[in-house]
């Protein structure tokens, strides 16, 4: 198998500018091709969930160019729901295009098949795939119920009152409110029980209103939408750096000596993962920020305990930067790492309990206890871009690491070993 070995290093210190967001990417594709008008997105990113994006709305008509290594995209909006009557749509392991474009499919009038990688069809869509058959549409499962892949056959969206459970994943919430203002009648949608990851859906806000459209949010628990609008195009958009991606550079300059700053992600940032940095501060690291870049220096970390669902994917960054802090810290209310591009919550605590730390997993926590010496292991990543891009940090250890399937980052990260060796030394 592929793989490589990084370390030992004991400096991390470098300006890095961090590819555009992912969320963000995948949202303002989708409202790009339901809006009037042309809309020039740039700092795309480019990586495999956006290809998966892309290739499915060219598939469905949809006609773009991309300039500038795929960061530049200019997309011709429909005005109005997908108008494809057939599709077959491979959405590889990417949730923000799978969950997203399920919805939006039900707009139209067609018969689709949705489907990706195995995992995908592990991940669940239930609680969707429930809240779209209760507003008229019929999707059926063509494996196990629950999971893609999906058949829809659809003939519109009708609008009324509906409830989505929130305590699985907020896209499925997302996905039901970026499709709910071309529904056909005015529409409530009613949060069921927790919402996880809340920060998600003011990211789906905040980009909604980019496209024009304003909707009724009641304290997260119920959403308003008017009926039959439209997105119009902002003309031009620009994506933010991915909060998440930044995590690793930030967290190395905390762990190592040296200092880092991240352009394309700060106090201006609209993601909930830029909250990454407070909890990097919370452990001991000196953190900046400005409007547009985080700078981070390293100071003794010392271990944390705290409630991680508002930031899950930049938490698991935390995981490894656990190994470098005195004491324990403990990652809590983070049980969907479970239903995401693995068992991100088995995953995490094996190959730490490979390096020689001391942990506990619990059903909706993982806690880390650092030892004095690590070893030098080979790092399964289970096709976890993020498994791959934490455990890089391990570099900074008095051993080396070794990192199995390193290819694995390009799910939402292409470039990141390239970019991690122009900082580390
Ligand atoms: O809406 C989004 O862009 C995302 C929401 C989160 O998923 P969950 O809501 O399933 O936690 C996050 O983990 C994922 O990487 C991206
Ligand atoms: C959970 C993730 O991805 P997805 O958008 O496929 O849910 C992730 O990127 O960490």
């Amino acid at each position: 198998m592929n793989s490589i070995t990084l370390g030992p290093l004991s400096k991390a210190q470098g300006e890095i500018q961090i590819p555009g967001s992912k969320s963000l990417s995948n949202r303002i594709l989708l409202l790009a091709t339901l809006a009037k008008g042309t809309t020039k997105i740039t700092n795309l990113l480019d990586s495999d969930d956006i290809k998966h994006m892309l290739n499915s709305l060219k598939l469905l008509g949809v006609n773009y160019s991309l300039e500038d290594q795929g960061t530049t995209c200019i997309l011709e909006g429909l005005g109005g729901p997908i108008n494809a009557e057939v599709g077959d749509l491979f959405l590889g392991n990417a949730g923000t295009a799978m969950r997203p474009l399920t919805a939006a499919l039900c707009l139209g009038k067609g018969q689709f098949h949705l489907h990706g990688e195995p995992r995908m069809h592990e991940r669940p869509i239930g609680d969707l795939v429930e809240a779209l058959q209760d507003l008229g549409v019929d999707i059926s499962y063509e494996g196990e119920a629950g999971y893609p892949p999906l058949h829809i056959k659809t003939n519109g969206l009708s609008g009324g009152e509906v409830s989505i459970k929130g305590n699985i994943s907020s896209q499925f919430l997302t996905a039901i409110l970026m499709s709910a203002p071309l529904a056909q009648d005015d529409l409530t949608i009613k949060v069921d029980g927790e919402l996880v990851s809340k920060p998600y859906i003011d990211i789906t806000l905040h980009v909604m209103k980019q496209f024009g459209v304003e909707i009724e949010n009641q304290n997260y628990q119920a959403f308003v939408v008017k009926g039959q609008q439209s997105y119009i195009s902002p003309g031009e958009i620009m994506v933010e750096g991915d909060a998440s991606s930044a995590s690793y550079f930030l967290a190395a300059a905390a762990i190592a000596g040296g200092k880092i700053k991240v352009h394309g992600v700060g106090s201006d940032s609209v993601q909930g993962d830029v909250k990454f940095a407070d909890v990097l501060a919370k452990m001991g690291a000196k953190i900046t920020y400005g409007p547009t870049w985080i700078e981070s220096e390293r100071y003794e970390l010392n271990g944390v305990n705290l409630d991680m669902n508002h930031i899950p994917d930049a938490a698991m960054t935390i995981a490894t930067t656990a190994l470098f802090a005195k004491g324990p810290t403990t990652i809590r209310n983070i049980y969907n790492w479970r239903v995401k591009e693995t068992d991100r919550l088995y995953a995490m605590a094996t190959e730490l309990k490979k390096l020689g730390a001391e942990v506990i997993e619990g059903d909706d926590f993982i806690t880390v206890t650092p030892v004095e010496t690590l070893q030098h292991v080979a790092i399964d990543t289970y096709n976890d871009h993020r498994i791959a891009m934490c455990f890089s940090l391990v570099a900074f250890a008095d051993t080396p690491v070794t990192i199995n399937d390193p290819g694995c980052t390009s799910k939402t990260f292409p470039t990141y070993f390239e970019l991690f060796n122009t900082i580390a030394s």
